[in-house]
């Protein structure tokens, strides 16, 4: 299979779309990334990672944070996480206030804000925010192989500054008891982790964690067990796009996360992962041209976890 045609074709494709979605300007830094921007990184188990588009730029990777994040709390406290943060689909915006309510604090997964921000409480207890954050920039540096993956200051000062509904999700879990940390210094790791920046070519490398995990070409990494990367996989099947979740997994088929910053990764276990970037996005704050490049992506290769994607027949078109 020609890995590079395909990156190629699609980068192609994807020039020439007007549509391109919108860029959060909710975080005013965001609102200023060029909506042309586009890029495609596959890092198969083994060999070269395949890049087309602006593959090296980059990019406020957000929500994909909360990938690396969970990964490192499950490390930290395994199983106990479950007590305080469930593994269900939330069927609402990734920031929505009602459904915590009414379910006491509980957030319905990791994935969501209030789910990452529990994460970030528990990354944080007994040690300073900068620890904490330490240790989610080294992972994504780590598993990257690249040192030069950090932390985008001024977007974490931009969401610093706005970020009052991700404060009164924390103030709510706070006074449900289900946040342990004072909520201002949570916030603090979670908005940084949230600004680290990597380009496809990173995020794409960095997911061979979870692709790979109890493969031969694993080898030695200890990140996730099998058992693990598994569990991660299939949070990202059921969570990883918020309310669009179901869509993504009709229409392409494999578990992915994404973030407002125009990123998403997804990984076709035992095979790939991949990352796909463009700033615009769609009304569930996905990116439009992102999502569009995996259902590209899956059509050409046959990739997905629930068998390979037959073309349309020309009668059905
Ligand atoms: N969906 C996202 O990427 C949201 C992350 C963003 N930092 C927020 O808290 O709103």
């Amino acid at each position: 299979m020609d890995l590079q045609a395909i990156a190629n074709d699609i980068v192609s494709r994807m020039e020439s779309e007007s549509d391109r979605g919108k860029v959060a300007n909710y975080i005013p830094e965001l609102a200023h990334v060029d909506l042309n921007k586009f890029g495609i990184a596959i890092a198969p188990i083994e060999g070269e990672v395949v890049t087309a588009g602006d593959a090296d730029i980059p990019f406020s990777i957000q929500s994909i944070s909360k990938l690396f994040a969970l990964t490192l709390a499950l490390k930290r406290v395994g199983a106990t996480l479950w007590q305080r943060v469930g593994r269900e689909p939330s069927g609402t915006a990734f920031n929505s206030i009602i459904q915590l309510e009414n379910e006491r604090g509980i957030p319905r997964n990791p994935f969501i804000n209030p789910g990452a921000i529990v994460v970030s409480d528990v990354l944080l207890e007994g040690r300073q925010p900068d620890e904490a954050l330490e240790d989610v920039l080294g992972l994504c540096r780590r598993l990257s192989n690249d040192e030069t993956v950090y932390v985008d200051d001024k977007v974490a000062a931009s969401e610093t500054l706005t970020g009052d509904r991700n404060r009164a999700l924390a103030n709510f879990m706070k006074a449900e008891g289900n946040l342990r940390e004072p909520v201002d210094r949570v916030l603090e790791v979670y908005f940084q982790q949230c600004a680290i920046a990597m380009s496809c070519r990173q995020l794409a490398t960095a997911g061979r964690y979870l692709c790979a995990a109890g493969q031969p070409a694993g080898g030695e990494d200890s990140t996730v067990t099998p058992e693990r990367a598994r569990r991660l996989n299939s949070l990202m099947m059921t969570c990883g796009l918020y309310d669009a979740s179901g869509e993504f997994a009709f229409r392409i088929g494999i578990p992915a996360k994404s973030g407002v910053g125009g990123g998403v990764l997804g990984i076709i276990p035992g095979v790939a992962s991949v990352a796909a970037w463009c700033p615009g996005l769609d009304r569930n704050g996905n990116s439009r041209l992102a999502i569009e490049a995996f259902e590209e992506l899956v059509r050409a290769t046959g990739w997905s976890v629930f068998g390979p994607l037959v073309p349309p027949r020309r009668s059905q078109t």
